[in-house]
């Protein structure tokens, strides 16, 4: 096939991948030399200790956070080179479920889930109620769609918002912590949901998550970042069984070992503490 009949929506099987990439804040360098690649189907975690930059990895897919090198292409799409129409439709073909995944208090739990509907598709009403009732139902909430925001508990507004994450059905889904805050079942059955739910339509599904059991549960590869990187990359089996002592000590919860439970004391809190010093 010619280039020029190759659509720039060609499918590709890689529906979310980090190429080279370092990424961090104006001059500060919070990840480097990141590659992954998440395929269709799969589902794939990113753990790491807390301020190892697994939200800051997140930003770079959205598009929210440019890269200061390498690539992160979304369904075959430079996003970091993407801007206005084309960032507008790259973004409607993912969901993203942040971690405060905040709803609209003025709408009712259907209302709320059937927003992107009505601001990306032109479906009747009819398609929107089946569709809504249908994602309400695989959360475990259908009955719940008259209540208002306020009526509904923490873990049933999150599990609401990953219902509206998913409604558009999109090809990549990110997850921010998505068991934060819930009860152990709902964890368990929210990760089973992700599981089916990415089996279902085929979509890629990555999590950011600290919750090695009920991720190890459900994911086809798991990443570890740590030092500023991924430390290590492979299926649950595969990091369980590892030697390296980065990844048993997190994956152990051990006090002691290489991940760093201090934050690094940086030039920028030098030059802060000396200011402090001065002023007392
Ligand atoms: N908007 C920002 N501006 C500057 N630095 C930031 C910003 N957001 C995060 N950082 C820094 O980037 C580093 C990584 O933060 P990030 O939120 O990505 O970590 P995380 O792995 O998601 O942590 P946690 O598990 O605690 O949520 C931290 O050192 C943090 O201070």
């Amino acid at each position: 096939m010619p280039d020029s009949a190759r659509s720039t929506h060609s499918p590709t099987d890689v529906a979310l991948a980090f190429d080279g990439l370092s990424v961090g804040y104006g001059d500060r360098v919070i990840l480097r030399d990141v590659d992954m690649q998440v395929r269709r189907g799969q589902v794939v975690a990113i753990m790491g200790g807390s301020g190892s930059g697994k939200t800051t990895l997140l930003r770079a897919a959205t598009g929210q956070l440019p890269p200061q090198a390498g690539r992160a292409l979304v369904l075959g799409e430079d996003i970091g080179q993407a801007s206005g129409d084309r960032l507008f439709d790259l973004r409607k073909r993912m969901g993203v479920l942040f971690q405060q995944g905040a709803l609209f208090t003025d709408l009712d739990v259907y209302e709320n889930v059937a927003f992107p509907l009505r601001e990306h598709t032109s479906m009747t009403e009819q398609e929107i109620l089946e569709r809504v009732l249908s994602k309400l139902d695989a959360v475990g909430l259908k009955a719940a769609a008259f209540l208002r925001t306020s009526e509904i508990s923490g873990g049933m507004a999150r599990r609401v918002a990953l219902a509206r994450a998913v409604v558009l059905e999109p090809e990549l889904i990110l997850y921010d912590e998505p068991f934060a805050g819930l009860d152990p079942i709902s964890m368990g059955v929210t990760a089973q949901l992700i599981r089916t739910m990415t089996d279902r339509l085929g979509c890629a599904s990555v999590l950011i998550t600290h919750d090695v059991q009920e991720s190890f549960h459900i994911t086809d590869q798991v990443y570890l970042l740590g030092r500023g990187t991924v430390v290590a990359g492979g299926t649950p089996a595969e990091l369980s069984a590892s030697q390296d002592p980065f990844v048993h000590q997190f994956l152990h919860g051990e006090p002691d070992g290489p991940v760093a439970f201090q934050y690094p004391e940086t030039p920028a809190y030098q030059a802060w503490l000396e200011r402090q010093r001065r002023m007392r």
